[in-house]
């Protein structure tokens, strides 16, 4: 599982967001601009999946039932082959794009680096940028579940077509796209006129960015409605994933429901008055452990999580402090496949910590919290 070869990996950025919000304009900016990188680029008519719902599977797809019958590992089979090919012919180009098609549920592509071995073991998901009309946005994310998905996943989104939309508007359309994901960092643009740095080579997805934000801070930031919702424990008890699961990667799992959410809005950019919302199904929890983890706790406990809880978790990631380990050891997840590895060594003016985030539905804050401060060295 402890695999440190990550930074030969060729960069994959995933590029989402709904119909007709800018991916296109997107791609052309980054294909035109003269940055000296060459990018191999898929656009992906792969996806009318996902419309109607998510068990709806395409022809090309792949996909791991468990033994209780959760579909929730996917595979594009598709997409693997183009992958591979390209892979065969490496050095030709510095970074993969996929751009996915504007209903496709973005994690299909996403663990696609994760579960596939071979592709697993020379790209890496890099980031994956969502980009959102400011116009519609609002009302899509009433209408279209892919598109409020899509805002979950998101690493980056391009808060577009502010042309469009006066800046109360903007505020009120960013402070939804907080209530849904407070860990993204968000940019506002015309056209995506985007410094391309800021959307490609993210490296492990700007994790040291999201992981600073405070726990106590963005529940500080979050009022104006009250977080306690309850909500049920389903008690699944699925997937099988891990050896069995066929997927032959790691999974980190871990386990539990929890929910509770931070709509808040703020972030590193603060644009004055956003408004904070709160939305009704999809929920963040940020975890923290102020000194190191023991790792013989650590990886049954995530790899317990991402099987009996890994449907809930649209996106999970952390950096952790190894008891003994002088390297980081950073991982992020789809549902319930996970990757990681050790990475760079902490610095020694950094202070080591351990900090974990999840972005989905029915988090069980508590039973997390609890899971992951049981894992302290
Ligand atoms: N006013 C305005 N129009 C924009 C902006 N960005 C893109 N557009 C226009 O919006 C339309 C859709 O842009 P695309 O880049 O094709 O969007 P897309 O997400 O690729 O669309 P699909 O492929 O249909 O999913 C085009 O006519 C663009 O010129 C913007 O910032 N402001």
């Amino acid at each position: 599982m402890l695999d440190a070869q990550t930074s030969s990996k060729t960069p994959v950025t995933v590029l989402t967001g709904y119909l007709g919000a800018g991916k296109t304009t997107l791609l052309n900016r980054i294909l035109s601009e003269p940055h000296g990188k060459r990018y191999a680029v898929i656009v992906n008519e792969f996806g009318e999946i996902g419309i109607d719902n998510e068990l709806v599977v395409g022809a090309d797809e792949e996909v791991f039932e468990m033994n209780n019958g959760c579909i929730c590992c996917t595979v594009r089979g598709d997409l693997i082959r183009i992958l591979e090919g390209l892979m065969k012919r490496k050095g030709k180009f510095d970074a993969i794009i996929v751009e996915t098609t504007g209903l496709a549920d973005p994690a299909p592509v996403a663990q696609t680096f994760f579960i596939d071995e071979e592709v697993g073991r020379k790209a890496r998901l890099d980031a994956v940028v969502t980009v959102a009309d400011a116009k519609w946005l609002s009302e899509r994310l009433k209408d279209a579940p892919e598109a409020k998905n899509q805002i979950a996943f998101a690493d980056v989104i391009l808060l577009n077509k502010v042309d469009l939309v006066t800046g109360d508007e903007l505020d009120e359309v960013e402070g939804r796209i907080r209530a849904i994901n407070p860990y993204a960092r968000v940019i506002r643009t015309t056209k995506c006129d985007v410094p391309l740095d800021a959307v490609l080579d993210k490296g492990a997805f700007d994790l040291d960015r999201i992981l600073a934000l405070e726990p106590a801070f963005l529940e500080a930031e979050s009022h104006d409605h009250d977080h306690a919702h309850g909500h049920d424990h389903h008690g699944h008890d699925h997937h099988e994933h891990g050896p069995d699961c066929g997927c032959g990667h790691d999974h980190a799992a871990g386990e539990d429901h929890g929910h509770e959410h931070h709509d808040h809005g703020h972030g590193e950019h603060s644009h004055g008055g956003l408004k904070h919302y709160h939305d009704e199904d999809m929920q963040s929890v940020a975890l923290e452990i102020p000194g190191d983890v023991d790792p013989a706790k650590f990886m049954p406990w995530v790899n317990d999580l991402a099987q009996t809880e890994g449907q809930h978790f649209l996106r999970w990631k952390g950096i952790l402090a190894f008891k003994g380990e002088p390297r980081r050891f950073v991982f992020q997840g789809v549902h319930m496949i996970l990757d990681g590895d050790l990475q760079r060594e902490w610095k020694p003016d950094e202070t080591r910590r351990s900090k974990m985030v999840f972005i989905g539905k029915e988090l069980d804050e508590p039973k997390l919290r609890q899971g992951f401060e049981a894992c302290a060295a």
